[in-house]
């Protein structure tokens, strides 16, 4: 385990039997719809592809950069910034937008007005986590991973100051990793 890592909170086994019952249910629902998927770039993108390999239908995906944080700040300002744009129509689509982890819910909140005034056929939301305990915008996510506690996590695409992506879990970090930064 990396030596920066108190404690592991989702190990890479609970991922992938995850990944195997969100593609189950997602089956269900899309096989015969060619749903558009969206990874809101970048903590999504190692679930994204995840997902997508354990699904065995007709899709298209596209991907999307929003940030609502910077550096090395960890606290939300419901200012959800659009950086790169879909290159896919949406206008008539199934869309299931895709999230590493709904927190406040500020991001999923305006993704979700941003494709209504699309005109999508229809909007669906996964996330791979959920930290309930901080929402401020309700937000009804269809599709849920893994509910957390209130716990700042990396790893799994989720990152500290852009680091720690790479890990293939989901854990908490020492408190001396911040201090020391
Ligand atoms: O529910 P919310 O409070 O809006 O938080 C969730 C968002 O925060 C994180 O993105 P971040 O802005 O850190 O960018 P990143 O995905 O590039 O790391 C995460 O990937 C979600 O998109
Ligand atoms: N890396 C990371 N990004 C987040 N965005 C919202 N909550 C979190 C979190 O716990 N970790």
């Amino acid at each position: 385990m990396n030596s920066d890592i108190e404690k592991v909170l989702v190990s890479e086994k609970e991922i992938d039997e995850t990944i195997q019952r969100l593609g189950k249910e997602l089956t269900q629902e899309y096989r015969d719809k060619n749903p558009l998927f969206v990874c809101v770039l970048r903590g999504a993108a190692m679930f994204m592809m995840d997902l997508v390999k354990s699904l065995d239908f007709k899709m298209e995906y596209d991907f999307m950069d929003v940030s609502s944080y910077g550096g090395e700040n960890t606290i939300t300002t419901g200012d959800v910034r659009i950086i790169k744009d879909l290159d896919t129509p949406v206008r008539d689509r199934d869309v299931v937008i895709v999230e590493d982890i709904i927190d406040t819910g500020y991001t999923l909140d305006r993704l979700v007005e941003l494709f209504e005034s699309r005109h999508a056929k229809s909007i669906k939301m996964v996330s791979f986590l959920d930290k309930p305990a901080r929402r401020v915008k309700h937000v009804d996510v269809d599709y849920i991973g893994v509910k957390i506690p209130d716990e700042f996590v990396v790893g799994y695409g989720m990152d500290y100051d852009e680091h720690y992506r790479n890990l293939p879990y989901v854990g908490v970090l020492k408190p001396e990793v911040y201090t020391t930064k």
